[in-house]
């Protein structure tokens, strides 16, 4: 097992992520990403299509393998020690792998129970977040059949049952209505203001302005910038400083002539 470093009075990132690389067949998807999310931050990972967000957060908590590399968090090593770290990490996967056919609050008593939790705190909590996100504590309707939003905040539901110190969220906000969006930043504001970290990829650069404490800009499986919002925007709109980072393609017009 490892000895988480706070033990050992060194200050703990809630992520650290060293030299992590994996390969799909012919292609490289990440090529050695090192990154550490200090503990309490609101951070975002950004990138175009393709860039690697995906297959950098499958890693980091332990979904998917890298072909080298280390990711820890919270001093726990997410592959040698997997039951500490997943204990206090909360995940929303991208391409969410649930057991669909299950309602609602069948699917977070499952996840709570899976978890050990007592039944009692899970039907309790369970109750709390399908309240609060609007899903309805008695709604019957499986999962298989809720619609893509619903999807996402029963899984951020799913995320947040054990309480955990550290949230990965994989694009939290796609799909999502914009009442729903606010209750969510509202939400992960609370969490990290009571002093959680959550670190999210997403697309949508002015939900990052509004939330992030730090931020990390991807392209081609590599991390092109990071560090403190205000630092990596110097006074610009994310926005400019993206489209700079990643070598973005204006349309000017005349490429489909024919449309
Ligand atoms: N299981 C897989 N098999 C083969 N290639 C993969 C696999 N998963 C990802 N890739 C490739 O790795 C690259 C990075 O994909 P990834 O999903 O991590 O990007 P992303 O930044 O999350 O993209 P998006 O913003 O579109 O969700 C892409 O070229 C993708 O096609």
């Amino acid at each position: 097992m490892t000895v988480p470093a706070q033990r050992t009075g060194e200050p703990v990132a809630a992520m650290a992520l060293r030299g992590l690389v994996k390969r799909f067949d012919t292609k490289l998807a990440v090529s050695g990403i090192s990154l550490e999310v200090p503990a309490g931050s609101f951070f975002g990972l950004l990138g175009p299509n393709g860039a690697g967000k995906t297959t950098t957060l499958s890693m980091a908590v332990g979904l998917l393998r890298p072909d080298t590399g280390q990711a820890v968090l919270l001093g726990y090593d997410v592959w040698q020690s997997p039951i500490e770290a997943k204990s206090l990490v909360g995940v929303l996967p991208d391409a969410m792998r649930m057991f669909d056919r299950l309602s609602g609050p069948e699917l977070l008593a499952y996840q709570g129970l899976l978890r050990g939790m007592p039944a009692a705190v899970v039907d309790q909590r369970a109750r709390d977040l399908l309240d609060v996100l609007e899903l309805g504590v008695g709604n019957r309707t499986l999962v298989v059949d809720y619609s893509a939003g619903m999807k996402k905040k029963i899984g951020l539901a799913c995320a947040l049952l054990h309480a955990p110190r550290l949230l990965v969220l994989d694009e939290p906000f796609e799909a999502v209505d914009p009442v729903s969006a606010a209750l969510i930043r509202g939400i992960l504001q609370r969490y990290v203001a009571g002093g959680g970290t959550v670190v999210f990829s997403s697309h949508v650069l002015e939900v990052v302005e509004r939330l992030c404490s730090h931020v990390a800009i991807m392209s081609d499986g590599v991390v092109r910038m990071h560090g403190p919002l205000d630092t990596v925007r110097a006074g610009r709109p994310l926005q400019d400083v993206f489209v700079q980072v990643v070598g973005g393609r204006v349309a000017t017009g005349s490429e489909l002539a024919w449309l």
